[in-house]
């Protein structure tokens, strides 16, 4: 991977520190059995439309030329729109043709690219190279993006169903039953049971085929925490704060070491310098973004009301966005060699 030591080195614990920080604060809140005020809970959620959440989202249009090494053209800048325009707007479409199998839709891709972010770290910035098989970064993928998208169903199934029924209700309210069999018992059960066997099976092999202890003590201590974090933290509150601290900035941190001048900032040991040319080249598009947001608050069949309401609605945009988003992160893996 071609990114210099200096540069990485500075990002480091510029990527780790805050989503550590905060998963453990927030374990330790919930562990003293304080819970905050609902606001407060939604409060990271809200926040993502500006910080980090959407903007990290909004230099798509640049990063897979970047990844390839190149000046992001009109051609490349014009590929990436009209990626967007197709999958996105055929997937917006979905919503309202079947507005429950969206949902599940939209848990399964946010699974796998949550999951593929954190290999991407893994791989690039935490030297784990006791990943040595397509299977275990197969198996890390499902770890990874399963602490988000399946812990929250295991342990807080009601809220869970809540925030299903607030991104169907838009659409149509009583679509929602037809996901009813994921909040079973015995569904839940299964999957838990399934999902411990990865966690399991994918640590165990990776302990066994690590020479440095080291990266794979992290894996272990990311993966077991917020296995806790998860499991104790209320989702939308957990959810909002992963988003925001974890993800995005993880995949910010990537942007900044494809784009030549960001990573001679960082080289430099200028972070504020290659943050702010992140900050410039993701303002546009997630201005449009926004706007697209209040539009789509018009057109839907129940449009948003409440807090909660326009954040259903804030994640089936998120949805929307995210389909394609997938596809270039995906290329980006493709390009840096992520997966093999
Ligand atoms: C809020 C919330 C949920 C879903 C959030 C999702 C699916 C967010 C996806 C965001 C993406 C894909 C961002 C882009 O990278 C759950 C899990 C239903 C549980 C309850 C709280
Ligand atoms: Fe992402």
């Amino acid at each position: 991977m071609a990114t210099t030591r200096a540069a990485r080195r500075t990002l480091r614990p510029l990527v780790f520190s805050p989503g550590w920080a905060a998963t453990v604060a927030l374990v330790a809140i919930a562990l003293v059995g304080l819970s905050l005020p609902p606001t407060l809970q939604y409060a990271p959620l809200v926040a993502s439309a500006l910080v980090l959440g959407l903007p990290h989202g909004a230099v798509d249009h640049l990063a897979v030329a970047r990844a390839r090494g190149r000046p992001p053209d009109r051609g490349a800048v014009a590929r990436v729109v009209a990626l967007y325009g197709v999958v996105g707007g055929a997937y917006a479409v979905g919503w309202f043709l079947g507005p429950a199998a969206a949902f599940a839709l939209f848990i399964l891709v946010t699974w796998f690219h949550w999951g593929q972010g954190d290999l991407y770290v893994l791989v690039a910035l935490a030297d784990a190279d006791y990943l040595r098989s397509l299977p275990q970064r197969v198996g890390t993928v499902v770890v990874r993006g399963g602490l988000p998208m399946l812990v929250p169903l295991l342990a807080f199934p009601a809220w869970y169903r809540r925030v299903a029924e607030t991104l169907v209700g838009r659409f149509a309210p009583e679509a929602v039953g037809a996901l009813a069999w994921a909040f079973r018992p015995d569904v839940r059960l299964a999957l838990g049971v399934g999902y411990g066997a990865v966690v399991a099976a994918t640590l165990a092999l990776g302990y066994v085929r690590a020479d440095d202890r080291g990266p794979w003590r992290l894996d272990a201590a990311e993966t077991l925490g917020l296995v806790a974090y998860f499991a104790l933290v209320p989702p939308v509150l957990a959810i909002g704060v992963y988003f925001t601290l974890w993800h995005s900035l993880r995949h910010i941190a990537r942007l900044l070491l494809v784009d030549d001048g960001a990573a001679a900032a960082l080289r430099d040991r200028e972070p504020t310098a290659a943050l702010a040319r992140f900050a410039r080249d993701a303002f546009p598009l997630t201005a449009a973004s926004l706007a697209l947001l209040a539009g789509l608050a018009v057109v839907v069949p129940n449009p948003p009301a409440t807090v909660p309401e326009w954040v259903g609605l804030y994640l089936v945009f998120i949805a929307v966005v995210t389909l394609p988003h997938v596809v270039v992160v995906t290329i980006m893996d493709w390009e840096q060699s992520v997966w093999a």
